[in-house]
């Protein structure tokens, strides 16, 4: 484990299958930090609007759903857990059904503050002695991490990767190949969803400050060995 000051706070962005959610979760095992995906705090939002029969085509209707969203992420990388209501709704949120409305929600301005709130309050609550990292800090990643969450983290990456690895990487995960069907099949969730979402976030270029990291032509490995390295040359300085 590489020697950072605690607390320490990584922020990590990036495009659909940029490998944000994998990447982050190896960098915080390593630097023994807690780990916060915002990402799904979006999927739970959306997940609950619509067991609450909210239709998401009412901007009004949804914001006050999200306010009202019972919602217990939990932090560990090893084991990242969603609560909602009592229910454990980690493997219903990565559902083809809620990746194709999350937008709807991602794109809804007061859900993004409400949302943006509670996500600010997990990762400064990891700056305490008696939360999951013990004080020692957090890697958050999402798509407004470096620039609107977090913009004062330790470490801030752009974690980008070009269109066709993404949309290879996202169809071996949900088809379980990368056949040229499968690559289809994958388009709408992958660069629809990233159209629809860059209208309210800018995650393709990186804002002041933010190194970025392409992975296009690295393996999982490379990748999470090329953000440790920003890190430890970040806590050099
Ligand atoms: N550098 C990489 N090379 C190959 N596959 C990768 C790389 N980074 C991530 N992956 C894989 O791509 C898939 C998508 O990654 P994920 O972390 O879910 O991306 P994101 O959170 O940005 O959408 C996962 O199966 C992951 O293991
Ligand atoms: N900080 C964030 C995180 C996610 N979002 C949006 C963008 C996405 O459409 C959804 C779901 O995010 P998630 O990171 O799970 O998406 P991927 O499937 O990894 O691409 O939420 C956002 O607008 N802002």
């Amino acid at each position: 484990m590489s020697t950072i000051p605690a607390p320490f706070v990584v922020a990590i962005d990036g495009p659909s299958g940029s490998g944000k959610s994998s990447v982050s979760r190896a960098v915080a095992r390593a630097l023994g930090l807690a780990y916060v995906d915002t990402g799904a705090t979006y999927r739970a939002a959306t997940w609950w609007c619509l067991a609450q029969g909210v239709p998401l085509t009412d901007t009004d209707a949804v914001a006050a759903a999200v306010r009202t969203l019972p919602l217990d992420l939990g932090v560990d990388p090893d084991a990242p857990t969603v609560v909602v209501d009592g229910t454990d709704v980690s493997a219903d949120i990565r559902e083809t059904a809620i990746s194709a409305a999350v937008s709807a929600v991602a794109t809804n301005l007061e859900a993004r503050a409400e949302l943006g709130r509670r996500q600010r309050a997990l990762i400064e609550a990891e700056r305490e002695p008696g939360s999951f990292s013990g004080g020692r800090g957090v890697v958050a990643e999402g798509r407004d991490i470096t620039t609107v969450i977090a913009p004062d983290a330790d470490v801030r990456v752009l974690l980008t990767a070009s269109e066709e690895a993404r949309l290879a990487r996202r169809a071996l995960d949900v088809h379980g190949t990368a056949d040229a069907q499968a690559v289809e099949a994958t388009r709408d969730q992958v660069l629809r969803r990233d159209a629809d979402d860059s209208t309210v976030v800018q995650f393709h270029t990186a804002a002041d400050g933010v190194v970025t990291v392409d992975s296009s032509h690295l393996d999982f490995e490379q990748t999470v060995e090329a953000v440790l390295a920003v890190v430890t040359a970040a806590s050099r300085a």
